[in-house]
């Protein structure tokens, strides 16, 4: 098979993947998916936590095993791919990075809130410097206007950023949103333009294939939608539809079923599906990391997720305030009872 690409894609299983097995990777189960990718020509597969490199806390989800195991073990069967890390500034350090990048690691993604692009600069420079690819990952695309996400995408640009992704944290933008973004990006930046989906609304793979015919060249994929929220746009079906295309990826397809069937799909606790809450994600616009967090608290005081994530999205909260899910479920279910009472009080 041809290993010419048109685009490169980033698997995310193995970090994104993360976020929706409450970080429980083992080394065996990186092994084994490293492996399959590097023989199915994946030319990038992203390891860390889901929240990126020292994501592993209490306000996040504590990581099973320590991520610079997973990335060793992940770089040293990876064979041509390269292995990716994701950090964003003030979860992950610098320290961290240069960490990573002594294991091996080829590709840094810096990753902040769409609006925060400013906070990338440091980490931005020491990627370069320490020689790898680097990329900027302006998460939560949908909620900044075009113009905004084109001026943050510049700053990064300006940092040393080889490569920026619209990256659709919320699984939130429609088709025609993707295509005027990834438009006004390529209008303004020399370097690549990237699109990261989530499909809590179904619209992945539209969207991926709209942000491709506008010129993104560069595209994350989960086998098996292994990512936060209804997960991410499903590698082998997104490298079947672009070989259909004419849209030359150098992956092996069948390879990459292969791995996705036998070693992702058992992975997953249950196959990976667009629920009744991760829908609320994409329609009211949350971060899809939020997904667990909020079903947790749903639990604890008894509420329904999708009222915690409604007014989550009402709130606009970001990524990286995880702790405001749990307030606004205790104050939903104070909410509640001081309803109750007071039906109570009026009819006894
Ligand atoms: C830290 C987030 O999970 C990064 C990401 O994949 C997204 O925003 O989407
Ligand atoms: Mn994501």
């Amino acid at each position: 098979m041809s290993m010419e690409r048109d685009l490169f894609i980033t698997e995310v299983a193995l970090r994104d993947g993360s976020h929706a097995i409450a970080h429980q990777f083992t080394v065996e189960q990186v092994t084994r998916v490293a492996r399959a990718l590097g023989e199915a020509h994946v030319p990038y597969i992203e390891v860390s936590h889901g929240d990126g490199l020292g994501g592993s806390s209490l306000q996040y989800g504590l990581s099973r095993t320590n991520e610079m195991e997973l990335i060793e073990a992940a770089v040293s069967v990876s064979g041509e791919s390269k292995v990716a890390v994701l950090v964003l500034p003030g979860i992950g350090t610098v320290r961290e990075l240069k960490e990573a990048a002594k294991l091996g690691v080829k590709m840094a993604r810096i990753a902040t809130h769409v609006t925060e692009a400013d906070v990338s600069a440091q980490h931005i420079q020491t990627a370069r410097e320490l020689g790898l690819e680097t990329v900027g990952f302006l998460m939560m695309a949908h909620m900044a206007p075009v113009e905004k996400l084109v001026e943050q995408a510049a700053l990064m640009e300006s940092c040393g950023a080889e490569t920026v992704y619209i990256v659709d944290s919320a699984g939130a933008l429609l088709p025609h949103q993707v295509r005027e973004r990834v438009r006004a990006l390529r209008q303004r930046l020399r370097v690549h333009v990237g699109f990261h989906g989530h499909n809590n609304l179904s619209l992945a793979m539209a969207n991926t294939l709209a942000a491709i015919e506008e010129g993104a060249t560069r595209i994350d994929g989960s086998m098996r939608c292994l990512g936060a929220g209804a997960g991410n746009t499903q590698t082998e079906v997104l490298v079947a539809v672009l070989e259909k295309l004419g849209i030359k990826t150098g992956i092996d397809v069948y390879k990459l079923m292969d791995a996705a069937e036998e070693i992702v799909a058992p992975i997953l606790a249950a196959p990976q599906e667009i629920t009744r809450d991760s829908l609320v994600l994409g329609y009211a616009g949350v971060y899809s990391s939020f997904l667990l967090h909020a079903r947790r608290a749903a639990q604890t005081f008894s509420l329904d997720s999708r009222d915690i994530l409604m007014e989550v999205g009402r709130r606009k909260v970001v990524g990286g305030q995880e702790d405001m899910i749990v307030d606004i479920a205790a104050e939903l279910a104070r909410q509640k009872t001081g309803a109750a009472v007071n039906q109570e009080e009026r009819y006894g």
